[in-house]
């Protein structure tokens, strides 16, 4: 019994003490096992913050088509929201137009009595000649020299992913910041703002965010210095209209309206090249300048086979895209318009689009509306400091040439600074085989982290600010 016992109790033991160790075994093999999964995890999955993990969250935004005139806003702000929500920003949709998302994203600051900060983009692009580009315009994609070719890729999807791909790395170091930093995604700046910016500016939702400062885009510069941008110039879309005696395509006769357009367009040409000459010159600067281009000729009569051609025509017409500076006379201009580029005497009629009447830049006291750029703006002076500290260098500001939805901001006395990281770059917004660089897009991220924790540091009571409180 007593051997039995001990048998029993000994065999007990051996079996007791054999599954333990293999237990043991087993945990060690399963700790080894989860160890070598970790570190394969880790080797292979990259962080949110691996730059191939950036460039693919910019090529997915690229890569959603939002071409005028059929944008798929919806998709792009879907995209943004989840982008938003991996890095815990509020986010509000706001649809001022049917069908017309804003998207609006919220970093609270400490201090919500302080101005906060806006960071502008939009979301639509151009439309793009797809045959005319090497890659598709919305594959996004990654040559071996790190080009990324799309549409938006300047103009200026990149801007608003660097802005969250900035908050990102910031939260990641801990930054808190003081003042609330907003973030809008807007629809239709590519043609004119009027349902996107436009009514944005004008709405209760951004009196309330009580914007200080708005960051919105600027242009690529080929240089190794970024380019700022402190005013731009307001589109005027001009159509001039000929009227005259139609006749015999052999006829030599005065005052047809395909003559009297001509003379006009000998004329619009004469002043192009007067101002063209002072920036060939060094005289001014490209935005300092009224700049014409012929953007359409409309006449003929059209036959199955293309046009009459033995018949001169009663009408013509051609549209011109004029871009004012905020500093030009705008009345001189407009008179001459009437009585040198589309007089009566020469049957001629115009007509000066939606933009001319609407896009003042002038603020309700006549002011020409430009953004400070010496030390009575903080804001400037936070800028340069924010650049040169992530190692960019800013060239001299200047007035965009073209225009952008700053000015609805600008025209409420806001101050505005346009402004997209891109140096060493080709300008190719608007253009074909539009790209970026992954490398200067990484650098810009550095370049908004570096700006963001300035202005969002700021602690300055509003009164000192730049803010034009008498408007
Ligand atoms: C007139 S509103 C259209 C806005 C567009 N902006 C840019 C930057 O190309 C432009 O200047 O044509
Ligand atoms: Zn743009
Ligand atoms: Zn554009």
């Amino acid at each position: 019994m007593c051997r039995y016992n001990l048998k029993l109790i000994k065999s007990t033991h051996f079996r007791v003490s054999s599954s333990t160790e293999i237990k043991k075994m087993e945990i060690n093999h399963l700790l080894y096992l989860c160890f070598l999964l970790v570190l394969i995890l880790t080797k292979t999955t990259p962080s949110d913050e691996d730059p191939s993990v950036i460039i693919s969250r910019f090529q997915q935004y690229l890569q959603i088509n939002t071409s005028q005139p059929t944008p798929d806003y919806h998709k792009a702000v879907e995209f943004l929201i989840s982008q938003a929500k991996s890095i815990s920003l509020d986010h509000q949709t706001i649809e001022l137009v049917d069908n017309k998302p804003l998207l609006l994203l919220k970093w609270p600051g400490s201090d919500p009595k302080l101005p906060s900060i806006l960071l502008y983009s939009h979301t639509d692009v151009v439309p793009s000649e797809q045959d005319k580009w090497t890659y598709h315009p919305f594959a996004a994609h990654l040559d071996s020299t790190g080009n990324i070719y799309a549409r938006g890729s300047q103009d200026m999807k990149c801007v608003g992913m660097q802005y969250l791909e900035a908050i990102r790395k910031l939260k990641a170091t801990g930054f808190q910041p003081l003042r609330s930093v907003y973030l809008s995604f807007a629809p239709d700046e590519e043609i004119g703002g009027h349902d996107g910016a436009e009514k944005f500016a004008d709405s209760d939702v951004f009196k309330s965010l009580n914007v200080g400062i708005v960051l919105d885009e600027g242009l690529a510069s080929p240089t190794e210095n970024y380019r700022v941008f402190y005013a731009e110039r307001c589109p005027w879309w001009l159509v001039i209209k000929a009227k005259g005696a139609p006749g015999h395509g052999a006829k030599l006769y005065d005052n047809s309206a395909m003559e009297n357009l001509l003379k006009s367009i000998e004329i619009v040409r004469k002043f192009r090249a007067s101002q063209f000459d002072m920036v060939k010159a060094g005289l001014k600067a490209e935005g300092e300048v009224i700049s014409v281009n012929m953007a359409f000729l409309k006449a003929g009569t059209p036959s199955p086979t293309g046009f009459v051609m033995n018949l001169q025509p009663s009408e013509a017409e051609a549209g011109f895209d004029i871009r004012v500076p905020p500093t030009a006379n705008a009345e001189a201009l407009e008179r001459r318009i009437a009585e040198e580029w589309a007089p009566a005497s020469r049957n001629m009629t115009f007509e000066l689009g939606q933009f001319k009447q609407k896009a003042s830049i002038h603020d309700k006291f006549g002011r020409p509306v430009l953004t400070a750029t010496d030390s009575s703006n903080p804001w400037w002076s936070l800028l340069e400091d924010a650049v040169k500290s992530a190692n960019g260098k800013l060239g001299k500001p200047e007035i965009f040439p073209a225009s952008t939805d700053s000015r609805y901001f600008r025209e409420r006395g806001l101050p505005a600074i346009g402004f997209s990281p891109m140096a060493n770059t080709p300008i190719l917004l608007h253009d074909h085989n539009e790209f970026l660089n992954q490398a200067e897009y990484l650098k810009g991220i550095d370049m908004y982290e570096s700006i963001i924790k300035a202005f969002a540091s700021y602690a300055q009571h509003p009164k000192d600010e730049v803010a034009r409180d008498e408007l």
